[in-house]
């Protein structure tokens, strides 16, 4: 696995080391020891799948409040999504700002996410999965959002967006905490 940073500190893209014969290639996802190396977490005690039907559905902008923040590695294993992180660390440099990244079953690339940032993306693919190792456990109380269009965050997603939860069209604007 490679390592390399985003403009955002802790936000890390992981990409895949293939070792390729003529079956195919073999290519390690995910190594505590490596993890470890980075001073990345090493515990992900949830592993969960997303399913999204449609090219340009949007899920987020989401993160649990503290004590619950989850580490995520974000992987795209079917399709294709535009995977945003947005800086909600108040003490951070790049508070407010986000980052996206293009993970899809072809590039084999995941995005590591700290606590602390919210996530959200959009598929690029009708069918496409998403595949994601949770640092802490899913605790529904704590679970808050933002809107993908919040003005304060200004992010330019690749689509007009196809299909959106309820839930996530409804979040308040962005109110600074
Ligand atoms: C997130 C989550 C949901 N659920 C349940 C609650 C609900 O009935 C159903 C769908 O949940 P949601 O609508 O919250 O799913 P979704 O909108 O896809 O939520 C996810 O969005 C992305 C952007 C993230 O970053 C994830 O951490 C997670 O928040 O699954 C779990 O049981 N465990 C979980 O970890």
């Amino acid at each position: 696995m490679r390592f390399s940073g985003t403009t955002i500190p802790g936000v890390t893209v992981v990409d895949l080391e293939p070792v390729r014969d003529r079956r195919g290639h073999f290519a390690r996802s995910f190594c505590a020891d490596s993890f470890a190396e980075q001073g990345l977490p090493t515990d992900f005690p949830q592993h969960s799948l997303s399913f999204n039907a449609v090219a340009g559905t949007v899920r987020g902008l989401h993160f649990q409040l503290p004590p619950h923040g989850e580490p995520k590695l974000i992987r795209c294993t079917r399709g294709a999504i535009f995977d945003v992180a947005v800086d909600l660390r108040p003490e951070s440099p790049t508070w407010r700002q986000w980052v996206g990244v293009e993970l899809s079953a072809a590039n084999g690339r995941a995005l590591y996410i700290p606590p602390g940032l919210a996530h959200g993306f959009q598929t690029l693919a009708d069918e496409t999965e998403v595949l994601y190792l949770m640092g802490a456990r899913y605790v529904p109380e704590a679970a808050r959002g933002y809107r993908w269009n919040d003005p304060a965050f200004a992010i330019d997603w690749p689509r007009p967006v196809s299909v959106i939860s309820e839930r996530d069209i409804s979040y308040p604007d962005f109110a600074g905490g």
